[in-house]
């Protein structure tokens, strides 16, 4: 399995280089190698986007071309078996040694054993690894270095390293994720990656960068990439599941009528067109992210980071909420096929243990929202200071007078319902933790005990978010459009505002004038638009343009061929290379005939 899949890795990775194609083929090319992941996916995905934001132009002459001719073969180590989230809590260190010139890493207890890093266990023989940084006997918190953990020759692993793979897991299978300890292994002062901070030779740290987390920039870099990744993913899920419902026949409502597409069902399409929706929402908002990541990173080359906070806040929020909404609708869609969706040749399994694991990494759900949140409470105490907002929180404004938001259903004014909402939301955590205080709570006890409404105000401040970019995007993207592709498009954007205006009635009405009857128009709307955007949900999946091969999917290839694809999957299954497995006569039938 092991061998394979590094085969297909290396196939997919030089055949790729040397054809020179961008990013977006790449990784509908990538798809079509691997169900899972790519041992390789560090390399390119944290390796060296590391080298390039943390390192100096003399750093990265030198270990650039090496990454990118795969000379070396690298990962990203920052987590350890006992820290993950807490950066400021990592154990492994690097103490500089002058009389050397040389860090001297150590992970002083099992806990400080990096631990997660993929491609780590067996692939990977250089690795960035995050360690707390000390000279002249104090620490200046985690920094990154760049170790070499293998011989490049032999692969053995170096002198003084512990190095192996972390055992199976939920998915990310073929992911290689492995675990690293060092015994006071010895690297040069030049491994320290000194973009942002630096040693002199004598020992002197260097602070180079103005704001203190550039250090974690590689992070933020890689949840603007997994916005944009979880829309391709989900995308890949819904082709397969409407495709499928357009093929599959089920049950008999009218007693002299076939049996309907599932398609046909109502609730078949509640549960898919959400998702062919969503996908859209999330690719617009990728690009609108990422087009704020690179407007971000133009300032910060100007030596101005005051946008910084913003795109951490943003950055974390839609990471969290399109890899949680992606989880969720990836699931759904493997509901919508019934048993066939449980097969693992459908591949709706590994599409999903793929999109729950990032849920997890590159930051947890729950302390990404709580990162965006202490942006909101920040911002909403700078409005009450007369000072200006960010772009994305002009709306806060709206709340200043305190009056409800008047209930408008058209696609803006339910835009400016869940603008209310978020503004509404992040009121209730400031005067919650004004409460807390004046009861005698410090400012950290206050903030814990917000934190659950802290945590939605963070996802109503993205939902308000992802609502305005898709529309207004849409509107701008479809002005050229024909009135027909205009039409749909205007359908599935404004069916993500009536799927979300109906699950969130309880803000709505908290925070809007939105009545019952308002509730009950939204819901025959959303029922009517389900039905308008039924002929056109097949064509809409094609329109995602995956190949059967990207797909490898035996419900959702293009042909339709479901049954006949099941079994011919069924039938390479190594328990039916013979008619009779061997554990027959070994096990069950000694046990028949009583001699177990
Ligand atoms: C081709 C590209 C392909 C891409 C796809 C690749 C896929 C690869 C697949 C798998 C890889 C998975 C790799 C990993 O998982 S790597 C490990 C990821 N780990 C994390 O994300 C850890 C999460 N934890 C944190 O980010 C931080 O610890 C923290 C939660 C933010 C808390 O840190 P800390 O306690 O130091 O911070 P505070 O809360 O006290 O805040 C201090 C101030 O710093 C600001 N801040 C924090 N983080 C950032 C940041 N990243 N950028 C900018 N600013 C940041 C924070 O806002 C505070 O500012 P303030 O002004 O309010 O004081
Ligand atoms: C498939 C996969 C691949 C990975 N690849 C890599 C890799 O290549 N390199 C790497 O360095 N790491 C990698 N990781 C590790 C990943 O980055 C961490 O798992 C992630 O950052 C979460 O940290 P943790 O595991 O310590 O969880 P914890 O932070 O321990 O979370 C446990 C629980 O505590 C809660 N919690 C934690 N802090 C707070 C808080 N302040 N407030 C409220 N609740 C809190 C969390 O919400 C969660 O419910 C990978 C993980 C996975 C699953």
């Amino acid at each position: 399995m092991y061998g394979q899949i590094v085969r297909d890795g290396l196939v997919n990775v030089t055949g790729i280089e040397d054809l020179g194609l961008t990013s977006p083929v790449l990784q509908r090319t990538s798809d079509a190698f691997f169900k899972e992941i790519s041992p390789f996916l560090l390399h390119f995905g944290m390796f060296v986007p590391t080298i390039i934001g943390q390192c100096t132009p003399e750093q990265q002459a030198k270990w650039l071309p090496l990454a990118m001719d795969l000379k070396i073969i690298g990962t990203y180590a920052q987590t350890e078996l006992g820290h993950g989230t807490f950066i400021r809590g990592l154990e492994t260190t690097a103490t500089y040694d002058a009389s050397t010139e040389q860090f001297i890493l150590k992970t002083p207890k099992l806990s400080s054993y990096k631990w997660w890093a993929g491609g780590l266990g067996k692939t990977a023989n250089h690795c960035i690894v995050l360690a707390q940084l000390y000279t002249k006997g104090v620490c200046h918190g985690p920094h990154p270095f760049i170790v070499q953990i293998r011989d490049t020759e032999t692969h053995m692993p170096l002198p003084g390293i512990k190095v192996g793979e972390i055992g199976p897991k939920l998915g990310f299978n073929t992911a290689d994720n492995g675990f690293l300890g060092f015994e006071d292994f010895r690297i040069p002062r030049e491994n320290l990656m000194m973009k942002n901070a630096q040693v002199t030779k004598d020992g002197t740290y260097v602070k180079v960068a103005r704001h203190g987390k550039l250090t974690y920039g590689t992070m933020v870099f890689v949840r603007v990439m997994l916005v944009s990744d979880m829309a391709y993913c989900l995308a890949k899920a819904v082709t397969i599941a409407v495709r499928y419902s357009a093929v599959r026949r089920q049950s008999q409502p009218k007693p002299d009528q076939p049996e309907p597409q599932v398609l046909d069902y109502l609730t078949q399409q509640h549960k898919l067109f959400i998702c062919i929706s969503t996908a859209h929402a999330m690719k617009l908002t990728s690009t609108w992210l990422w087009n704020t990541f690179t407007g971000v990173l133009a300032d910060m080359r100007d030596g101005n980071t005051d946008t910084l906070p913003e795109l951490h806040a943003l950055s974390s929020c839609l990471k969290a909420i399109s890899t949680s909404d992606t989880s969720a609708l990836i699931e759904q869609c493997r509901f919508a096929c019934g048993g066939h969706g449980y097969m693992y040749s459908s591949n709706l399994p590994a599409l999903y243990s793929f999109a729950t694991a990032t849920r997890t990494y590159e930051g947890d759900y729950t302390v990404l929202l709580l990162q965006t949140a202490r942006f909101l409470v920040k911002s909403w105490e700078q409005m009450d200071e007369g000072k200006p907002l960010t772009p994305t929180l002009a709306y806060l404004e709206q709340s200043r007078n305190g009056s409800q938001v008047s209930w408008d259903d058209s696609p803006e004014g339910i835009v400016r319902g869940f603008d209310a909402v978020a503004a509404g939301r992040i009121g209730a955590c400031v005067k919650s933790i004004r409460k807390h205080i004046n009861n005698g709570m410090d400012y950290e006890d206050a903030w814990q005990m917000t934190t659950v409404q802290l945590v939605g105000a963070a996802e109503a401040h993205c939902r308000a978010v992802i609502c305005r970019v898709y529309r207004d995007e849409t509107a701008r993207l479809t002005a050229g459009c024909s009135p027909g592709v205009k039409a749909v498009l205007d359908q599935l954007s404004t069916l993500y505002l009536l799927y979300w205006a109906l699950e969130r009635t309880g803000d709505l009405l908290r925070f809007s004038s939105l009545s019952e009857r308002d509730i009950e128009n939204l819901q025959a709307r959303y029922e009517a638009l389900l039905l308008k955007i039924r002929p056109n949900a097949v064509g809409l999946v094609d329109a995602f343009d995956f190949r059967d091969e990207v797909l490898m999917s035996t419900l959702g290839s293009y042909d339709g061929r479901v049954y006949e694809r099941l079994m011919e999957e069924a039938l390479k299954t190594p328990l039916n290379r013979e008619p009779v497995s061997d554990s027959f006569h070994k096990y069950i039938k000694p046990m028949m005939q009583g001699k177990l």
